[in-house]
C-alpha cells in the first residue's frame, strides 16, 4: 500500500494498567501489547477478536480517551504525523470520530437532532441531519427528543449519524450495530462504504466475523491484544486454506456457516499471557519454540501474520 495514502499506521502500541493490589503493591496489566495494524483512504478495515480481546481499548487509544491509569507506549500515526494527546484533543470529534460502543455516550441533557448537527462541520448541519434521519427511517419529530426518550435501535442510529455527517478523514466504530434490524444494519454498512468511496478511513470493530466481511475490505484479527493476522476479505473462504493464522482459521472454522468447529481452551487474560506465542496453548501446531519466543509480525501473501510457523 502507498504509504501517502495511509490514514492511520499503529506500531509497536502497548497499554498497561496500573493498580494497587490488596496488599498495595502495585501491579501492571498489558492489555494490548506490540500491537500493529494500519487503515489507509478508501479503505474499511474491520477489527475482529473476542469479548476482551482489546478492541475498546484500541479506539479509545486512537482518541486518547483512556483512563488515566492506563500507560501507553509505541506509536499512534495520523496522516504521517505522531498523534500526541495535544493533537488528540483538538482533532477528536473533527478530523477523527468515534462511533463508541455504549449509547450511554450521548449527551442526555442535548436534544438528538443537535447532537447530530453539532458535528458537522461542512456544509448545512440541518440539511445533512435531515438526510441522515431520512435514510435511516428516523422521523422528522424525534429531532427534539432526548435520549432517554430513544430506544436502543434509535439511540444507535443517532451514534452512527453523528460521526458519518462529522467530514472526519477517520471514522472508528465501535461495535455499531446490535440493536439494530437487518434494514439499519444493511444502510450503516453502505454508508460506512459510502465514506471510504469518497477518502475516508473506516475501522470497524467487531466480534461478528460474518458482518464484517460483508463489509471490510481487510480483517485484522485480535488474539489476547495483539493483532495476530491481517488478512483480505476473500481470503475467508473455502475451509480458511488461505488464511495464515491458526487463530483466523479457527475463528473461520468455528462460524455456523461452517459447521462451528470450535477448538477448545481459552483466550488467556492480560494478567496470565504466556511467554511465547499468545495463541501457543490452544494450537496444536505449536512447537517449543513457539511457547519460547513471541513471533513478530511477518508479511505473507499480502497480508501479515504473527506465528512462526505460517506459510
Ligand atoms: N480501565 C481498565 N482497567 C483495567 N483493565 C481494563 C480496563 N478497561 C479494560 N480493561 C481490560 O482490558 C481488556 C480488553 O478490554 P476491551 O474493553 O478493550 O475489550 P473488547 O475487545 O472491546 O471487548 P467487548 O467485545 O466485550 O467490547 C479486558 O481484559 C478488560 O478487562
Ligand atoms: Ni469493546
Amino acid at each position: 500500500m502507498e504509504r501517502s495514502s495511509l490514514m492511520l499506521e499503529i506500531s509497536r502500541l502497548s497499554i498497561r494498567f496500573h493498580r494497587l493490589d490488596r496488599r498495595l503493591r502495585q501491579v501492571h496489566t498489558e492489555t494490548i501489547h506490540n500491537l500493529h495494524l494500519t487503515v489507509a483512504a478508501q479503505e474499511i478495515l474491520a477489527v475482529v477478536g473476542s469479548s476482551g480481546s482489546g478492541k475498546s481499548l484500541l479506539a479509545h487509544a486512537i482518541l486518547g480517551i483512556l483512563p488515566s491509569n492506563a500507560q501507553v507506549t509505541g506509536s499512534i500515526q495520523f496522516k504521517g504525523e505522531e498523534l500526541t494527546p495535544d493533537r488528540q484533543r483538538r482533532i477528536r470529534g473533527k478530523e477523527i470520530a468515534l462511533i463508541p460502543q455504549s449509547v450511554a455516550y450521548l449527551d442526555p441533557l442535548m436534544r438528538v437532532g443537535e447532537q447530530v448537527q453539532q458535528s458537522v462541520r461542512q456544509g448545512d448541519p440541518e440539511n445533512l441531519r435531515r438526510k441522515a434521519f431520512h435514510k435511516y427511517n428516523l422521523a422528522e419529530y424525534v429531532a427534539k427528543w432526548f435520549p432517554f426518550q430513544l430506544s436502543g435501535g434509535m439511540a444507535r442510529k443517532i451514534l452512527v449519524s453523528t460521526a458519518t455527517v462529522s467530514g472526519a478523514q477517520l471514522v472508528i466504530a465501535d461495535e455499531p450495530t446490535p440493536g439494530l434490524d437487518a434494514s439499519a444494519m444493511v444502510e450503516t454498512w453502505s454508508r460506512f462504504r459510502q465514506l471510504a468511496d469518497d477518502g475516508c478511513a473506516v475501522m470497524l470493530i467487531t466480534h461478528d466475523i460474518e458482518a464484517a466481511l460483508t463489509v471490510a475490505d481487510r480483517i485484522a484479527v485480535l488474539y489476547a491484544g495483539t493483532v495476530v493476522e491481517i488478512a483480505l476479505r476473500s481470503d475467508f473462504a473455502g475451509d480458511g486454506e488461505r488464511l495464515r493464522h491458526p487463530y483466523s482459521k479457527a475463528l473461520w472454522r468455528a462460524l455456523p456457516s461452517q459447521q462451528f468447529r470450535a477448538i477448545p481452551g481459552y483466550q488467556p487474560l492480560p494478567d496470565a499471557l504466556p511467554k511465547g506465542c499468545v495463541f501457543a496453548p490452544r494450537c496444536s501446531s505449536a512447537t517449543i519454540e513457539c511457547e519460547e519466543v513471541q513471533p513478530e509480525p511477518r508479511t505473507l501473501r499480502g497480508g501479515e501474520v504473527r506465528c512462526l510457523h505460517a506459510t
